[in-house]
Order: C-alpha cells, then structure tokens, then sequence
C-alpha cells in the first residue's frame, strides 16, 4: 500500500525517519547507497545504547529468528556494524511489510554510538546485502508488489522536514518535470553515466565516471579533477587537513556547480555547495573528494535541491527541482 513517511533532519548530517519494528519505534537512517536494514538491539554492550532506542527481539510478537544467519557491512567513511538476523514486521508510513529481514546489531562502530539514527533502512538493490549465507531483500524490495507503482521517492530539502514516498510521486514536492535516465544496477547502486559537470557556466568533462544517488551520504564527493576545477573558482579556499576538506571563507561568491545524470544536468544553487561554518570566519564546503575511483556520490546535498526518483521499473532514477 501506497504512503509517505517524514524524514527529519538531524545535526545537518542526515535524516530520520520514524519506523516501526515489530511494534517498536525507531529513528531510522534511509540509506539508498546500501541494502542493509539494521537497528541498534539489545544484543548491544549497554554502554553503547545510551541515547539510542533499540530493538527488543523478545518483546515482539511477530519476531522469528533467522538461525545461524549473520550480517557485517563496512561503509565507505570507515563506519560498520555486524550481528545477527531475523524477521518481523515493518512499518514505513503507511506501507507494511510482514517478515522483512531486520539485521539486529550485536557491534556497532563508534561513530554509530555518537551519531542520533537507530539504524538504517537500506534502499539500494539486495545484490549487496550483506547476510550469510542467503542475501535478503530490501524494505522496498518487498514492499514492490503492494505498491501502486514500484518506485519510492526522496524529498529532502535544506534544513526541514522532508519525506520518502512509497508507490507514487507527489507534485506537490516538485516544480517542471521529472527528468528519468536508466540505472545501471551491475554494482548493486542506483548508478547511471555522469560524464561531464559544469562550474558555473565552464563545461569539464570527465568521462567513464558514473554517479550515485545516495541519501545515506550527507554531501557531493566528486573526482580529484572535478573538486579542484571547483574550488579554483573560490578566491581563498583551500583543503584544510585538520577539518577534513576544502574551506573558504564564509564571504566568498560560490559558482553553481551542474553536474551530469545520464544526458542531463542538475544544478546546485551556490548556496547549497556552502555547507557552513567550519570554524570561525571559514566556511566548509558541500563538494568534497570521493578519493580515487570514477564514482560520483551524490548525497543529501543533491536532495536538498531535487526531488529523487527511484524506479525499479527500468530500473531509472529521476529528478525535479524542489
Ligand atoms: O559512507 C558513506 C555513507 N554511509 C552510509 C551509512 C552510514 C555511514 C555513512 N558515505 C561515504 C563517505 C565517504 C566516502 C564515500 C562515501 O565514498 C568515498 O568516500
């Protein structure tokens, strides 16, 4: 069945959507760039729970432990997590899904511990799912056949409330219309060609480089060639190991930054690629490096400029101005 959830944001970094587990909430990290669905459990050292809301397998109902299966999933910024699995049912705005795989986490990574989501919901493709010895499917996988069309969206606009749809696309999220280009899913991402970028009104190309929509990373990693064509157009900006990336001060004129999905661009604003203050008078920036490697993350930054489309008819991925 069709629905929409409230994604909320939290510390600017992500955000959270309100989730039921087996009749428990959970604020839950909605994260198409991987396939896992875990929560913080109480299989947790305690210490590690202070602050989170965690799942009780033994106060649902409807829990059925998966024997001998287990999870590990590593993320590209050096986080994981590992456990246990089993099955229950899921709750995501008005769409349910009875025996979803819900990975229960026994070890989490210390960034977990400090960070506000209770787990993810992972909406990329369960070709990388990381449960042994049989992958699992995904939430959106297994809601597919209840839905009124197999997609789900993602509006994520700057510094507000946003929302996942589930089934439909809503117009009222969107301005124009919605541009599609076909995923190429071989890597388990919602990934497609990204070729070419603008800085301000300069073309680059960069070809054999893909992309991908990933709302589980908060900014835009691009190639090194890409972040210096940027952030030579910035007077004064510069990479400042200490803070982790390219800052500038705070006053400075930012270019537009267009960068390419399938045949089309998509602009950021200027005021989007300033993600904001570092420390004192610096600021630091929304397009950081993806280090090596020829693909792109497009991350929140992107959502908070357009309304994403994830169609698994196709499969394609498409976009409308917010
Ligand atoms: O790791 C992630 C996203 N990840 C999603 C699950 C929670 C922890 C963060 N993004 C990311 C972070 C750094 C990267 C990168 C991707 O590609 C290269 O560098």
């Amino acid at each position: 069945q069709d629905g929409s959830a409230t994604a909320v944001p939290s510390d600017g970094v992500e955000y959270l959507v309100s989730t039921s587990v087996g009749g428990q909430s959970l604020n839950l990290d909605f994260d198409t760039g991987s396939a896992d669905l875990w929560v913080f459990s109480s299989e947790l050292p305690s210490s590690d729970l202070s602050g989170h809301s965690y799942y009780t397998s033994s106060d649902s109902s409807t829990f059925q432990s998966l024997s001998g299966y287990t999870w590990d999933i590593s993320y590209a910024d050096g986080s994981g997590a590992s456990g246990n699995v089993g099955t229950d049912t899921v709750v995501i705005g008005g769409t349910t899904v009875e025996g979803q795989a819900v990975e229960l986490a026994e070890k989490v990574s210390s960034t977990f511990v400090s960070d506000a989501a209770d787990g993810l919901v992972g909406l990329a493709f369960s070709s990388i799912n990381t449960v042994s010895p049989t992958p699992q499917s995904t939430f959106f996988e297994n809601a597919q056949s209840s839905l009124d069309s197999p997609l789900f969206a993602a509006y994520l606009p700057n510094n507000a409330d946003g929302a996942y749809d589930f089934g439909y696309t809503d117009d009222s999220k969107y301005s124009g219309d919605i541009t599609y280009t076909d995923v190429d899913s071989s890597n388990g991402f919602w990934e497609y060609p990204s070729t070419s970028y603008k800085v301000g009104s300069t073309t680059h190309s960069q070809s054999g480089y893909t992309g991908i929509s990933d709302t589980g990373t908060t900014l835009i990693l691009m190639g090194d060639s890409a972040v210096t064509a940027y952030y030579d157009q910035v007077s004064g900006s510069s990479y400042d190991s200490s803070q982790g990336g390219y800052v500038f001060d705070c006053s400075a004129d930012l270019p537009t930054l267009s960068i390419s999905i399938g045949g089309n661009y998509a602009t950021i604003p200027a005021s989007l690629l300033n993600f904001g203050t570092a420390s004192g008078s610096s600021c630091f920036g929304s397009l950081q490096s993806v280090g090596s490697g020829t693909q792109n993350i497009y991350g929140d930054v992107f959502f908070n400029a357009f309304y994403g489309v994830f169609d698994a008819s196709g499969p394609s991925f498409g976009f409308a101005t917010v």
